[in-house]
């Protein structure tokens, strides 16, 4: 009797295993077809992440196997790449239910702390976000023209005594753009503050490596109890040491220019134009929605990174792109002069050169400054598609369900790639696409001409005004004085470090062009 009661009893706890197992492995994304895995402990990762030129790789699976397949990350990790604007639209618009991953979310708390843009999440996301939305506005941005013209013209000036000779571009776009997110963003040079400026290289410079190692760094960062984020904080391993070394330094910079700024408006002095003494005053009009002292300091780091790099990118494409093609150089400074002589107003209106918008957009769409980011999902799922998906067994697939936990692979480089959206053309970079109004069929999915290198729905970037404003006054002054040509003996391809920059044989990021002066 014992023995049967006890056999029963076995057979029905494997039962109840049996049918948890199958419970959670029914989804879809095994039978999702994508490319053969090259080894369990990297699975697909290397050639994906470390591949050159980099987009090459995601570029072959999506022609090969379409808009949504699978691949494989470390320890047989299946994930996810997704470019179907459908589902896209939907993963975008849930961000609740697509969560960012622990790795990256680790690493933002590690190097803006909590509150931060990059970092917070659901309802504190959403609170904060409706507090620092206003201060991005069109307005609040178009008034920042004269501090980012100044920057534009300083870096012109740099250049006027080296005319004639080859300059790295890389670097003096950095310096700009660090320039113009410091005095526009914060009121403050940074650029100019040898002890920041060096410890925001040397986290720019962590964050952009690339390895074997670090693509294993991270799939164990993700595998770590939650609980842990909270020791490894403010006790990092050492390759994010440098995370935590910035965020030191930039937490008491903001300290003192919150002060400053608050004083300031205690005393009814008018404010700055910088965007966060626009924030300090609005949000002190607030009640219930406010933002703490520290959570306004903890953006201060998240702006610079977020902001500085990622503009710095575009415009380092742009320059690439045009120093190849002396015509559209010709053309481009040819519409600007015309826009300069024309203009009776303070500011001039950027948005209403064509040429400049259309080689902006272009180099957006085909240089993706963030080629792809990634989600999990926090629950179960079931992601809408454009387009039906053949599962390996020959299962025809409208929608694809998910299992709580499931790695997702935005691909953002690839979406502005389909020629279902962009046309036969969609792999040619040609700026004349856009001369005739918008580009792109379908609906919209980001906030800039249907293009989704600012991602779209909740988490949508926040500064993606002050990036395009940036980029136009930068250009629009460069072009003015200068001819850009790409010596004979350079070589560059586009490689992943968080963001898309052009590398040299050595791996080097870096654009060396020749800079003459106009007469
Ligand atoms: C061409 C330049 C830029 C590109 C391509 C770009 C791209 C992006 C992308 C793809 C995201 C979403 C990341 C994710 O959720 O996984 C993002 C978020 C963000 N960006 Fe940008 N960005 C640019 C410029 C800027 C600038 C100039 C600023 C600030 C001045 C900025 C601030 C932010 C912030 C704070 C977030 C987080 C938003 C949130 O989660 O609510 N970005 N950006």
């Amino acid at each position: 009797m014992g023995i049967i009661l006890g056999v029963t009893l076995l057979v029905a706890c494997f039962t109840v295993i049996l049918i948890f197992k199958l419970s959670i492995s029914r989804d879809d994304v095994s039978s999702i077809p994508g490319p053969p895995s090259k080894s369990w402990l990297f699975g697909n990762l290397l050639e994906f992440v470390l591949g050159l030129p980099s987009g090459k790789t995601e570029f072959g699976w999506m022609s090969k196997y379409g808009m949504v397949h699978r691949f494989k990350a470390c320890f047989g990790q299946e994930r996810l790449m997704v470019s179907d604007p459908t589902a896209l639209r939907y993963i975008l618009s849930n961000p609740t239910l697509f969560v960012k991953s622990p790795s990256h979310q680790l690493i933002n708390l590690v190097a803006f702390g909590e509150g931060s843009l990059l970092h917070a999440k659901g309802e504190v996301h959403s609170r904060i976000r409706s507090v620092m939305n206003p201060m991005f506005s069109a307005a609040n941005v178009r008034a920042l023209t004269p501090i980012l013209e100044k920057a534009a013209q300083d870096l012109s000036e740099r250049w006027e005594s080296v005319s004639g000779s080859v300059i790295d571009v890389y670097r003096a776009m950095h310096n700009t753009s660090l320039q113009a997110v410091g005095e526009g963003i914060m009121g403050h040079d940074i650029h100019g503050d040898t002890a920041f400026a060096a410890s925001y290289a040397n986290l720019v410079n962590s964050a952009a490596k690339r390895s074997n190692a670090t693509i294993l760094g991270d799939a164990i960062l993700s595998r770590l109890p939650a609980a842990t984020a909270s020791i490894l904080k403010n006790f990092p391993p050492p390759e994010l040491r440098p995370f935590l070394d910035h965020r030191k330094m930039t937490s008491a910079l903001a300290t003192r220019l919150l002060n400053t700024k608050t004083e300031a408006l205690r005393l009814g002095i008018e404010p700055e134009k910088d965007l966060f003494s626009v924030l300090v005053g609005e949000n002190a009009e607030l009640s219930s929605s406010k933002m703490t002292f520290e959570e306004i300091k903890n953006q201060f780091g998240t702006i610079t990174v977020a902001g500085e790099d990622t503009t710095a990118n575009t415009l380092v494409w742009v320059l690439f792109v045009l120093s190849q093609n002396p015509q559209w150089q010709d053309q481009l400074r040819e519409e600007v002069y015309q826009a300069f002589a024309d203009n009776s107003d303070s500011f001039l209106d950027y948005d209403r050169l064509p040429f400049l918008n259309a080689l902006i957009k272009e180099t957006l769409r085909f240089y993706s400054t963030v080629p792809h980011t990634e989600r999990i999902s926090a629950e179960e799922t079931v992601i809408p598609l454009s387009e039906p998906i053949t599962t390996s067994t020959g299962k025809v697939l409208n929608e694809v369900k998910l299992n709580k936990g499931r790695y997702v692979t935005i691909a953002i480089a690839c979406y502005q790639r389909l020629t279902s959206v962009w046309g036969a053309d969609a792999n040619e970079f040609k700026p004349s696409r856009w001369m005739q109004g918008e580009a792109a069929q379908g609906a919209s999915l980001g906030p800039y001409a249907n293009l989704l290198c600012f991602l779209g729905g909740p988490r949508t970037c926040i500064g993606w005004r002050f990036a395009i404003l940036e980029t136009q006054v930068v250009l629009c002054e460069l072009i003015r004085k200068f001819t850009f040509s790409l010596p004979d003996d350079v070589h560059l391809q586009p490689a992943y470090a968080i963001t898309l920059v052009p590398v040299d044989g050595d791996g080097k990021s870096y654009l060396p062009l020749r800079v003459d002066r106009l007469e």
